[in-house]
């Protein structure tokens, strides 16, 4: 196991700066309504290598049981993605093993969430995925919300199940069946908004199925839609 110290500078500089994000990101969670207590967790990768994402990356998360208003940058535990303890006073989010397996195994990501906001995880406890019915699950989602496979805790299990539901699916997130929402994203940012639109729309669909069928929309209608918000909406 490595200490941060031995580390170069710019990558305890990129941990200082992973670690005031991770702590102010971890307090979207409350905010959007997507825990209650010490549910949930939220993870930065930290790039070692100049050339780019690799194995050895560290990953920055919170301690593990910790109540939301008890996090700060300080308190976030550094671990490479073996999930040794590389910085830290606490033990580890109890998600990290999941959230390494997803760094180790999906380069393009920088940022894992998991909650268990209500409707996605209502979603998730009968295995459903949530149909793309909503315009604004194409511009995210690039289609239906897809479910993953039933894991425990304690090993790369849980980490599998999303590296293997998402690694061909356009969707940040994964409803890991009977358990709750993962999502992943290009930086921790990214995949807190994520873990907010699948609350979002696991809701607004809920609702419209007690109303009656909700209507599909048509795949290219889909591709189109979420094409536009991927690469047009917003500022650039
Ligand atoms: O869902 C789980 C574990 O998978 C919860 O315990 C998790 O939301 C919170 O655990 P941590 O406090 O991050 O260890």
């Amino acid at each position: 196991m490595t200490a941060l110290d031995e580390y170069a500078p710019e990558v305890r500089d990129a941990v200082a700066r992973a670690r005031e994000q991770v702590s102010r990101l971890h307090a979207e969670l409350p905010r959007w309504g997507l825990v209650v207590w010490t549910a949930g967790n939220v993870s930065q990768r930290v790039v070692v290598d100049p050339a780019g994402p690799s194995e050895r990356d560290l990953l920055v998360i919170k301690p593990s049981g910790v109540t939301y208003d008890e996090l700060t940058p300080e308190a976030m535990v550094v671990c490479d993605l073996e999930g040794n303890l590389v910085e830290g006073t606490r033990a580890p989010s109890s998600d990290t093993a999941a959230h390494a397996y997803v760094y180790s195994h999906l380069p393009h990501v920088g940022g894992v969430v998991h909650t268990h906001s209500t409707y996605a995880t209502a979603w998730a406890a009968r295995a459903e995925p949530v149909p793309c019915v909503l315009t604004m699950m194409a511009d995210e989602f690039g289609g239906d919300i897809p479910v993953g496979p039933f894991a425990l805790i304690g090993d790369d299990s849980i980490g599998r199940g999303i590296v293997e539901t998402l690694r061909d699916s356009r969707s940040p997130a994964v409803l890991m069946r009977n358990h709750g929402p993962f999502t992943i994203g290009k930086d921790a940012k990214a995949a807190v908004k994520a873990a907010v639109m699948v609350e979002e729309v696991a809701r607004t669909v809920h609702i419209s199925r007690q109303l009656g069928e909700p209507l599909p929309i048509a795949q290219s209608d889909v591709d189109s839609l979420y094409a536009r918000y991927q690469n047009v909406y917003g500022q650039h």
